[in-house]
């Protein structure tokens, strides 16, 4: 049995699914604070609780072998305003998982961390080697719990395996899952509400950046590759335990805030509605994967890797949230 973390939420539904298609038995544990009990598939145990409640963790693990831990809160700005819930919900909660695994006994944990933790990079691609330097509570937190597994790994309570995911977009292909919450900050979520005139407008925040066009420049991955490399990653936990493992998950290539806006429009046949603002508090200017060590070591295969798809399934995804 494989449990995830958030598994109610954007991403964490996606995992479920990769397992679940992949033939592996899945449970959720979320509190749903941003997630929704109805994006747990039929048939997957859904535990509502808390990952700081470290008994109802530990009675959750019972017989569990592996933990997916995407739970967590994931909005830059918001960190930057709230640091202690920020902390309280990404490091403490990640060490109440970790001592519940122990005193449960599993194996082994996956933990979702981003490719916010490099801080400000250059234009090259980054590989997992690039000294951490994170901007923002959110990046730190993340880094921290990073160290804080590591640490506990290299004590051999568990087995380890980080995933830092680069700008996660998209839906599920067959329509099965999508992001949902309402007040998502993500670029192509606004883009599409504003595209799909439930809002006026996408703010674009910096155009002033030193890149190729002014705007802000980023890996954007299609949730379902994500997805698909848990389920390489924990099958090469289990193959050769006792070796820790980090990677990238991004593409390789970065895309501007105006050139998403472009394929968007494309895909809905006239031009987004955009206004210039001021830039984010602790932003970058271009943050892209160097992802050689997870295509030679993971045998990781991109599938849906064209911006265009990844424009496309959001899209059939917001098209049929609106129609109910
Ligand atoms: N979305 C991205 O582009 C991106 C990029 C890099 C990393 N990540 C990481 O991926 C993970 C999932 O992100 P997401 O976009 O799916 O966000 P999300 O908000 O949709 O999902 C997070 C889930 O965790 C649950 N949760 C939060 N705190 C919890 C707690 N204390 N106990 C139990 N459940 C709790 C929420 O209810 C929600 O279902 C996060 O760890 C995030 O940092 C996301
Ligand atoms: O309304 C918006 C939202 C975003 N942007 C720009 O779009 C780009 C992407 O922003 P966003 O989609 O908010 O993603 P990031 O701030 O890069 O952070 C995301 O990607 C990180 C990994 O790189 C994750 O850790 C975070 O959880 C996730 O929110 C940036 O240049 C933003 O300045 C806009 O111009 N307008």
């Amino acid at each position: 049995m494989i449990l995830v973390t958030g598994g109610a939420g954007y991403i964490g539904s996606h995992i479920v699914l990769a397992l679940r298609d992949a033939g592996r038995d899945v449970m959720v544990l979320d509190n749903l604070s941003t997630g929704f009990a109805d994006a747990v598939p039929d048939g997957v145990r859904l535990v509502e609780a808390d990952l700081r409640d470290t008994d109802r963790v530990i009675e959750a693990l019972r017989g569990v072998e592996a933990v997916v831990h995407c739970a967590g809160s994931i909005v830059v700005n918001e960190s930057i305003e709230k640091p202690l819930d920020y902390y309280g919900n990404n490091v403490s909660a990640s060490v109440s998982l970790a001592k519940a695994m122990v005193a449960a006994g599993c194996q082994r944990l996956l933990f979702s961390s981003t490719a916010a933790v490099y801080g400000p990079v250059g234009d090259a691609p980054v590989s997992e080697d690039e000294p951490l330097k994170p901007a923002n509570p959110y990046a730190a937190s993340k880094a921290f719990v990073e160290r804080i597994l590591g640490d506990a790994a290299g004590q051999g309570l568990f087995d380890l395996g980080v995933l830092r995911y680069f700008n996660v977009a998209g839906a599920d292909p067959a329509g099965r899952a999508g992001q949902r919450a309402p007040g998502a900050t993500h670029l192509l979520k606004v883009a599409m509400a504003a595209g799909l005139g439930l809002r006026p407008a996408v703010e674009v925040t910096g155009t002033d950046y030193p890149t190729r066009d002014g705007t802000g420049v980023r890996d954007y991955i299609h949730v379902s590759d994500l997805a698909a490399a848990h389920v390489l990653l924990l099958d090469a936990l289990a193959a050769e335990p006792g070796r820790p493992r980090l990677y990238n998950v991004g593409y390789g290539r970065g895309a501007s805030v105006f050139e998403v806006l472009a394929v968007l429009g494309d895909a809905l046949g006239q031009a987004v509605p955009w206004v210039a603002a001021a830039r984010r508090p602790g932003d970058m200017a271009s943050v892209v994967a160097d992802n050689a060590r997870i295509l030679k070591e993971l045998g990781w295969v991109p599938r849906h890797a064209a911006l265009a798809e990844i424009v496309r399934d959001g899209l059939a995804w917001e098209r049929r949230m609106l129609q109910g």
